[in-house]
Formats: C-alpha cells, structure tokens, sequence
C-alpha cells in the first residue's frame, strides 16, 4: 500500500505538562483522502488540529508528513510542505481588499512573486467562489462572514497545499453558506487536495469524507471509513457509551450546527 500521507501516531498534547487534552490519537490519510474529525465542544477536536499544524508540540507520540517525522517543525515550515492549517473563525486581513488578501497570503517575498503564485491558482480559486473576482478590489472587513470564510480558504488554497486541515468552516455561517462551502471543498477533493475538516456536527462531514475520527473527552471513540459507518455509531461514540442520551439533547446539537444565523 502507498506511504500515508499524514501519520498521527500514538501522540498526547495538551496545555501543561501532563495535563493531556488529547490522548493517544492514531490517525493516518492517503494522499486524496478527507478526514472528518467530530466531537462536541471541548472534545479536543481544535488541539487535534494545532498539533498537526506544530502549533502545540505533543508531549508523546509524533506526526508524521509522507513517513517523515514533523518533530519541532514551525507551523510556517509545516505549511511549505503542504500541509496548512485554516484555524477556526475567519483568516482575513480587514484592512486589505480581497485581491491584497490573496497577494500577501502567497507568503511570495516580491510583489511579482505574489502575481506570479496567485495567477497559478486564480481559476481555481475564482472558480470556486465568483465573488471573490467580482469582489476583488472590496475591503475584507466589509464582507459578509461568509464571503470572508470563501476569502480564509483562498488565502489557504495560493499557498498551494496538499493537505488542508480546516477547523470548524461552517461556524456561525447560515445553511446555505455553508452548503457553498462544502461544494467547494468538494471540488477540491476532485481535485485531489487531501482533506481534515473538523466540525461539531457530521451531517455535512458524511458527506464529504471518506473517513471519520469521533473525539470525546480527548480520545478517539470512533475511527472508520464513512461508508462503514452510520449515524446511530457517531452518535454513540460522540456521547460516549456511558452516557447515551435521548433524541431531544442530539438533536439540540444538531440544529446548534445547522442553524447559525450570520451569512
Ligand atoms: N489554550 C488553551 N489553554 C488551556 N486549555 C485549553 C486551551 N485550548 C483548549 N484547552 C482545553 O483543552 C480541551 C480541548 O479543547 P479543544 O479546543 O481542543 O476542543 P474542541 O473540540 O476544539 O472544542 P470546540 O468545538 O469548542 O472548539 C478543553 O478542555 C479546553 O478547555
């Protein structure tokens, strides 16, 4: 079998020493694959994601990029390889218009090379949100949440990743905004970018990952492929066996997830 692409193996992180938020995490992703990471909050889900991009150092275990060990590697260097974190809320220089957001995120040293990198991926990224040309010369501040969270993934996308881990994409967005989004990224599938979208919820997840992690309390309840899962097994691994709660708290979760207000 091909070399994974991402390797988490056997990693515990946290916030002080010995105080693990996360335990004994095992992941890997073939290159192409998209993995969804669900948990409620507090579950570990965003810690998950900051050790994978080196923002936290595990205090066990490592991370490996195709069999390398990432060790102390620096977020920036990680995100020269490929392998590029979109953290949570939005990834956008206000006081910049859109086409300056995408220049300066090219991480380009010249003005040409900024050209030069943002040309490469311009039809892909216009292609897959056309307001972003229409809007190109609009301040970022002024736009909407979801226009600024199309404007995060094309910061994220002309640094040419192979990997992208994105950190809850959908929060605070309306439904339909965050149908775009997950028609985007399903684009990008196609397109063979390798995937971790972490979210609260897994409707949306199921649907564009061919592999899902349930978090809870810090480790990993749940690790299959999405076709050999089901509803009810998220469900039971996202409370946890012990407590099973009845229809109404999930679905409380479930309309939590789908039902921010701000477009
Ligand atoms: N900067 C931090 N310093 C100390 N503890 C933290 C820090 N960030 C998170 N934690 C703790 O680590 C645990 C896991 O938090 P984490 O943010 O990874 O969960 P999450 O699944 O991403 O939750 P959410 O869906 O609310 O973002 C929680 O107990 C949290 O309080």
């Amino acid at each position: 079998m091909a070399e994974q692409l991402l390797k988490v193996n056997k990693v515990d992180a946290g916030y002080r020493r010995g105080a693990h938020a996360i335990r004994d995490i095992n992941l890997g992703l073939h290159a192409g694959d998209a993995l969804g990471v669900v948990g409620m909050n507090g579950a570990g889900k965003s810690t998950l994601m900051a050790t994978i991009a080196g923002r936290l150092v595990p205090e066990n275990g490592t991370v490996e990029l195709e069999g390398r060990d990432l060790g102390r590697m620096s977020p920036d260097r990680r995100a020269r390889q490929g392998l590029v974190l979109l953290p949570e809320g939005h990834q956008v220089i206000g006081a910049l218009t859109v086409e300056q957001n995408l220049l300066v995120a090219s991480g380009a040293r010249t003005f040409r090379g900024a050209r030069r990198r943002l040309a490469a991926v311009a039809d892909l990224v216009y292609g897959l949100f056309p307001i972003l040309a229409d809007r190109a010369d609009q301040l970022a501040g002024l736009m909407s949440g979801g226009e600024q969270q199309m404007l995060s993934i094309g910061r994220a996308l002309v640094t040419g990743p192979r990997l992208l881990l994105l950190d809850e994409p959908s929060l605070g967005l309306a439904p339909a905004v965050v149908d775009r989004i997950y028609d985007a990224l399903t684009d990008l599938r196609r397109e063979q970018l390798s995937l971790v979208v972490v979210e609260q919820n897994d409707t949306r997840l199921r649907n564009l990952c061919n592999k899902i992690v349930v978090l809870n309390s810090g480790v990993v309840t749940l690790s299959a492929a999405t076709e050999d899962t089901d509803k009810d097994a998220i469900r039971r691994a996202y409370f946890g066996a012990s407590h099973l709660p009845g229809d109404a708290v999930l679905a409380s979760h479930e309309a939590e997830g789908d039902s921010h207000v701000q477009g």
